[in-house]
C-alpha cells in the first residue's frame, strides 16, 4: 500500500445567486469544507463536507468541520491503508463519535482515490453499483417573495431544469405560508410536484393543521415538520394524514433509520451523504428504508460540485429513487468551483461518469475563494520583511 502522504483541508466562501431564506437562517453564501488527500504514489482524492447556515442547521459548523478533520482525523487516517476504505473509516469511528459531515468528507475522497486508482466511478465501489446514470432534479423556491419564486418556477420549467419544486416554509404563521405554497401551486399546475420544507419549525398541532391544508392544495409532501427527535409526533402525523411526511434531520445514519422505519415515523426519507457520515452509512439507510417500504428521496446540504457529484454517485445505485433527488447545489452559487461544471438537462442531473468521483476541482478559483488564502501582494510584503 501507498500510505497518505499529504491531507490538506480548507473552506470555501462562495456568494448565493440570491439570499435563500429558511425557517432558520437566510443564506446569502456557503461555506464548503474541502479536503484534499494525496498517497505516496501521488493519487489524489476530494471530498466535501458542507452544512448550512454555520451552526443554525445541525451540530456542525464549517469550522468544526475542519477542525475535527485535521486534528482528530488526519492523524488516524495517515496510520491507515487508504485502499480499505471501510477499515479506515471504522478505526476512524472508533476515536471519533459524531461529527458526520466531518467523516463524509473524508471518507468520499478515500472513495474519489480508490476509483481513480482502480480507474472506475464511485458508484461501482457502492452497494451492488450504477442502476441510473441520470437523476430527476428538485429546485429550492426560497427567495422569501411569493411573485418571484413563481417567475423563478416559471424559468425553470421553460429551460427544462426542474419540475420538482421544494418550498421551505416554517418561518411565518401556517396559514400565512400555506397561502404563499397554495398560491404557487396554483401558477405551477400539473406542470410540476410541490412540496414543502419546514426544518422542523412546527408544533405538532401546527403540523396537523398544515398537512390538512397542504393537501387540499394539491401540495405532494411535507419534509421534516416537527423537532427530529420527536418520532413519536412523526408517527401519529404520518398515520393521521394522506399527504406523506419526509424524515431529514432526524435522520443521522442507519441507526436513525432503523429507529424510523421501525415505528413507521416517516413515509419517504431524504437520504443526505453528509448527515449519513457518508456514502457507505448512506446506502445503508436507503436499505432500511426499502426493506421498510419507506420512499427514497436524494437530499442535499446545498453541497458544491465535489459533494454534489458524491451524492449523484450514491443516488445512481439506489434501486428505487421514487421521489427524485435535489442535488442542485452547485447552481445555487455564483462561482463554479468545479474545472468542468457538472452537466443539468432534461430536468435531470447526468452522474459524472469518469475515475472516481468524475470532477476535478478548478484549482486557480479555490484558492482566490478559500478563506485562508494568502494574498499575493501580502506574501511579497512579509517575504520582505
Ligand atoms: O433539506 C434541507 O433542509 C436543506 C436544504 C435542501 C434544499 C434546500 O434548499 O435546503
Ligand atoms: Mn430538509
Amino acid at each position: 500500500m501507498a500510505p497518505i502522504g499529504e491531507i490538506d483541508t480548507f473552506i470555501v466562501d462562495v456568494p448565493t445567486i440570491r439570499p435563500h431564506v429558511l425557517a432558520m437562517t437566510t443564506m446569502r453564501h456557503q461555506s464548503i469544507v474541502l479536503v484534499r488527500i494525496r498517497d505516496a504514489d501521488g493519487i489524489e482524492g476530494v471530498g466535501e463536507g458542507t452544512t448550512i447556515g454555520g451552526l443554525s442547521y445541525g451540530e456542525e459548523s464549517p469550522e468544526s468541520i475542519k477542525l475535527a478533520i485535521d486534528t482528530y482525523i488526519a492523524p488516524i487516517l495517515k496510520t491507515c491503508d487508504p485502499t480499505r476504505v471501510g477499515l479506515a473509516m471504522a478505526t476512524i469511528g472508533k476515536s471519533v463519535a459524531g461529527n458526520h459531515i466531518a467523516k463524509c468528507a473524508v471518507e468520499t475522497a478515500l472513495l474519489d482515490m480508490a476509483g481513480r486508482r482502480l480507474g472506475i466511478p464511485v458508484s461501482e465501489l457502492i452497494g451492488g453499483g450504477r442502476v441510473r446514470d441520470r437523476l430527476p432534479v428538485a429546485w429550492t423556491l426560497a427567495s422569501g417573495d411569493t411573485g418571484r419564486d413563481i417567475e423563478e418556477a416559471e424559468r425553470v420549467l421553460t429551460a427544462r431544469r426542474h419540475r420538482i419544486f421544494k418550498l421551505k416554509i416554517g418561518k411565518h404563521a401556517v396559514r400565512d405560508d400555506v397561502a404563499h405554497v397554495a398560491e404557487i401551486k396554483r401558477a405551477i399546475g400539473d406542470r410540476g410536484s410541490v412540496r414543502v420544507d419546514v426544518n422542523q419549525h412546527w408544533s405538532e398541532a401546527q403540523a396537523d393543521l398544515g398537512m390538512r391544508m397542504l393537501q387540499d392544495a394539491g401540495v405532494d409532501l411535507v419534509e421534516q415538520p416537527v423537532r427530529r427527535g420527536d418520532i413519536s409526533a412523526m408517527a401519529r402525523l404520518s398515520a393521521k394524514h394522506i399527504i406523506p411526511l419526509m424524515a431529514d434531520e432526524a435522520l443521522h445514519g442507519p441507526l436513525d433509520a432503523f429507529a424510523i422505519a421501525s415505528r413507521a415515523g416517516a413515509r419517504i426519507f431524504a437520504v443526505k451523504i453528509a448527515q449519513s457520515g457518508g456514502l457507505l452509512p448512506a446506502h445503508a439507510v436507503a436499505t432500511i428504508a426499502q426493506a421498510a417500504g419507506v420512499g427514497l428521496y436524494g437530499g442535499t446540504m446545498l453541497e458544491a460540485g465535489v459533494g454534489t457529484a458524491a451524492s449523484a454517485h450514491l443516488c445512481a445505485t439506489l434501486p428505487s429513487l421514487e421521489w427524485g433527488t435535489e442535488l442542485f447545489g452547485p447552481l445555487l452559487l455564483t462561482e463554479e468551483i468545479l474545472a468542468e461544471p457538472l452537466r443539468y438537462a432534461d430536468f435531470e442531473l447526468e452522474v459524472p461518469d469518469g475515475p472516481g468521483l468524475g470532477v476535478t476541482l478548478d484549482a486557480d478559483r479555490v484558492d482566490f475563494y478559500r478563506r485562508d488564502r494568502v494574498a499575493p501582494r501580502l506574501h511579497a510584503v512579509s517575504e520582505r520583511s
